[in-house]
C-alpha cells in the first residue's frame, strides 16, 4: 500500500495531512504513531475511503483506489468503539458481512468457525455480544474484520478502551493474529510503547507530517529529530555547541565549559545544538570521577525494578536523569543531595541542531 504525496485540509483551512508519503510492505505490522491531532486517523480514514484527499494518491498492489467507494477496497477497519451491533449473536455478527457479500450459507458457516477459532472465541457463536467482556468483544471485531480476507486491515487505537493488563494480552494476540493470517496491519496508535513492542515499522508523525520511518529500534536508538527523540521513550536534552566533528566522533561543550563526546554525526564546528541522553544509558560514579559531569542529586524515585536520578549539573549546564536498576540485597549507593558525576557513555548521545527560526 502506497501514500504519494497526500494532503488533507478541512473547510475552515485545518490542515490535517501536508504531503505525506508512506509505502507499507505486504504482510507487514506498520504503526502509524503521533500526539493527538497529528492526522493519524485522517490518514487512516482516507485509505480505508471513508474521506477524500484533497491531493495526492493512494495504491494498493498497484492499483489507484482513492477514488473507490470503501466497500470496494479490499481493506477493513477495527474501531476503538469496536462498532458491533450489540443485539446480534457472535456468530450474526461475523457473518453479516459474509451475507453482504452473496457468499454460500455452508461457506459462511465454516468461516465464523474458522475465525472465532483465530481469535481464540471457539464455543461463543451463539452468545449475544452485549453479554460478553470488553476484551472478548474486541476479539469479535477482529474476527469480523478478517472474515472477508482483506488485504490491509487498519486498526484505529483498537485497544485504548481495554485496560492495561488486558491491553498487554491484546498486544501479543494482534501481533500473532496478523502474524498468522499474513494480512498487512496499519496500526494507530499515540501509545509508544504499544508501537515499540508491537511494530515492524513505525511512522512517527506531528503536526500533519511524517518525521521518520523505521523499525523500533532504529526509532529509538538514532531518531532523526528531536520530537523524536522526546516523543519515544525518556530524553533529556543538554544545550551545547560543536567544538570538533571528525572520523572518529563529535566533541561537544556544554554551557558550563564541560567536554562530551559523542558518535559521528555531520555537524560543523561551532554549530548550537541539543544534546540528547536516555536515563538508562547513563550512570552515577563518586563525584570525583575524571570525565563525568559533576552536579547534585535533587530528586530520586523508586519504582521497583529501577530508581531514577534526578541530577542538577554544575554551573548551569542542564538537568539529565539517571536510571539504574535495583539489584537484590543491594542498598542505594546515593541518596539525595550527593555529589555525583554522572558518566555519559558517547554511544548514549545523539545530537539535533538547533533551528532559531
Ligand atoms: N472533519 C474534520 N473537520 C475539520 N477538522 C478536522 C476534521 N477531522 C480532523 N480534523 C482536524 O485535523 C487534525 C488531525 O486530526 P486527526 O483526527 O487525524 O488526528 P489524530 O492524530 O488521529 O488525533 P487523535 O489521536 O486525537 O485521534 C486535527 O487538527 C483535527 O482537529
Amino acid at each position: 500500500m502506497e501514500a504519494r504525496q497526500i494532503v488533507k485540509s478541512f473547510p475552515g483551512g485545518a490542515v490535517a495531512l501536508d504531503h505525506v508519503s508512506i509505502a507499507i510492505e505486504r504482510n507487514e505490522f506498520f504503526t502509524l504513531l503521533g500526539p493527538s491531532g497529528c492526522g493519524k486517523t485522517t490518514l487512516l480514514r482516507l485509505i480505508a475511503g471513508f474521506e477524500q484527499p484533497t491531493a495526492g494518491e493512494i495504491f494498493l498492489d498497484g492499483q489507484r483506489i482513492e477514488h473507490l467507494p470503501p466497500f470496494r477496497r479490499p481493506i477493513n477497519t477495527v474501531f476503538q468503539s469496536y462498532a458491533l451491533f450489540p443485539h446480534m449473536t457472535v456468530g450474526q455478527n461475523i457473518a453479516f458481512g459474509l451475507e453482504m457479500q452473496g457468499i454460500p450459507r455452508a461457506e459462511i458457516g465454516r468461516r465464523v468457525t474458522e475465525m472465532l477459532d483465530l481469535v481464540k472465541l471457539g464455543g461463543f457463536e451463539g452468545r449475544k455480544v452485549d453479554q460478553m467482556s470488553g476484551g472478548q468483544q474486541q476479539r469479535v471485531a477482529l474476527a469480523r474484520a478478517l472474515a472477508n480476507r482483506p488485504k490491509v486491515l487498519l486498526l484505529d487505537e483498537p485497544l485504548s478502551a481495554l485496560d492495561l493488563k488486558l491491553r498487554k494480552e491484546m498486544q501479543i494476540e494482534l501481533k500473532r493474529l496478523q502474524t498468522e493470517t499474513g494480512i498487512t496491519f496499519v496500526f494507530v496508535t499515540h501509545d509508544q510503547e504499544e508501537a515499540l513492542t508491537m511494530s515492524d515499522r513505525i511512522a512517527v508523525m506531528s503536526a500533519g507530517r511524517i518525521l521518520q520511518v523505521g523499525a523500533p529500534r532504529a526509532i529509538y536508538e538514532t531518531p532523526e529529530h528531536r520530537f523524536v527523540a522526546d516523543f519515544i521513550g525518556e530524553s533529556d536534552f543538554l544545550p551545547a555547541l560543536v567544538e570538533a566533528a571528525g572520523a572518529g566522533g563529535v566533541a561537544y561543550r556544554l554551557a558550563s565549559g564541560a567536554r562530551v563526546e559523542g558518535p559521528v554525526q555531520e555537524f560543523n564546528p561551532g554549530a548550537s545544538v541539543s544534546l540528547s541522553t536516555r536515563p538508562e544509558r547513563l550512570s552515577l560514579a563518586a563525584a570525583d570521577m575524571p570525565g563525568g559531569l559533576a552536579g547534585t542529586i535533587e530528586a530520586l524515585v523508586y519504582s521497583g525494578t529501577d530508581t531514577t536520578f534526578h541530577v542538577t549539573l554544575d554551573d548551569g549546564a542542564g538537568r539529565l536523569r539517571v536510571r539504574e536498576q535495583n539489584m537484590a540485597g543491594r542498598p542505594f549507593a546515593h541518596a539525595r543531595g550527593d555529589r555525583v558525576a554522572v558518566l555519559v557513555p558517547a554511544a548514549a548521545v545523539r545530537a539535533f541542531r538547533d533551528f532559531k527560526d
